[in-house]
């Protein structure tokens, strides 16, 4: 029997999107996550209302959002980084009886279903299960049980997972999937993102007067 728990990482606002530094404000970029993150939690919401859904972050405001769309919000504890963030929420998640975790970050542009009940199908067949970024990271992660592999989150992180699979010889195996691959590091992503779903962003861009300014030069 699948009980599944989707773990959402989530920084707090005021220090999320740095890397959009060179062409978004300080306040451009916490509306922009937390608007990334507010329609992740949504998303989940809507379509797959039967898993349960927990947040860990460090900030307040973001678990208060969580548990305003039926999320459990998990305090994180100290500031060692994501991958200490994503044990802690493990921990919760394995006391809690779940036999799968999958860990979905909050900056993926355009969430589709079809995406995650193919995710979700194949992880009733393999012990991990890893939807590759496109810039080589890990944009969900389904590991059962819930601790099956550390987290390797980082740089080049979708090798590192499935290298931790194969050496404790789990089944695993990863996923390329279009839009799951594509989350908002890079001001480039954010045109694409803005260009290729305007209609999904317009509520941010309008608030934000942004738009995809082709000649915008990103740093
Ligand atoms: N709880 C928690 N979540 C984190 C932490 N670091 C990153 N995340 C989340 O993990 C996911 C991937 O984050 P990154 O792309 O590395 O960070 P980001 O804030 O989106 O972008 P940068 O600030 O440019 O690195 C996002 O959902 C982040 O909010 C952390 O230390 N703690
Ligand atoms: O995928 C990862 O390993 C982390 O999310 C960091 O990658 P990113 O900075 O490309 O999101």
């Amino acid at each position: 029997m699948t009980h599944l728990c989707i773990v959402i990482p989530m920084k707090s606002p005021s220090c999320a999107k740095q890397r959009l530094a060179g062409c978004l404000s300080a306040s451009e970029r916490q509306q922009l996550a937390v608007s990334l993150y507010a329609n992740t939690l949504a998303f989940f919401q809507q379509h797959f209302p039967q898993h349960q859904v927990v947040v860990i972050s460090q900030s307040c405001v973001v678990l208060s959002l969580a548990k305003s769309y039926g999320a459990h919000g998990l305090r994180e504890e100290g500031k060692e980084g994501l991958n200490e963030a994503l044990w802690q929420a493990c921990q919760w998640v394995k006391k809690a009886g779940f036999t799968h975790q999958v860990i979905v970050p909050s900056d993926i542009s355009l969430l589709d279903k079809q995406e995650f009940d193919l995710l979700f199908a194949v992880a009733t067949q393999q012990q991990v299960v890893i939807a590759q970024a496109k810039d080589g990271g890990t944009n969900a992660l389904v590991s059962s049980p819930p601790d099956a592999i550390g987290f390797h989150y980082g740089l080049h992180s979708a090798a590192q997972h499935a290298q931790a699979a194969k050496r404790q010889g789990l089944s695993f195996c990863q996923l390329r999937l279009p839009h799951l691959a594509q989350d908002i590091d890079q001001g480039e992503d954010l045109d694409r993102a803005i260009t290729q779903q305007a209609e999904h962003f317009l509520p941010w861009c309008e608030t934000t007067r942004k738009w995809p300014v082709k000649e915008r030069q990103y740093a």
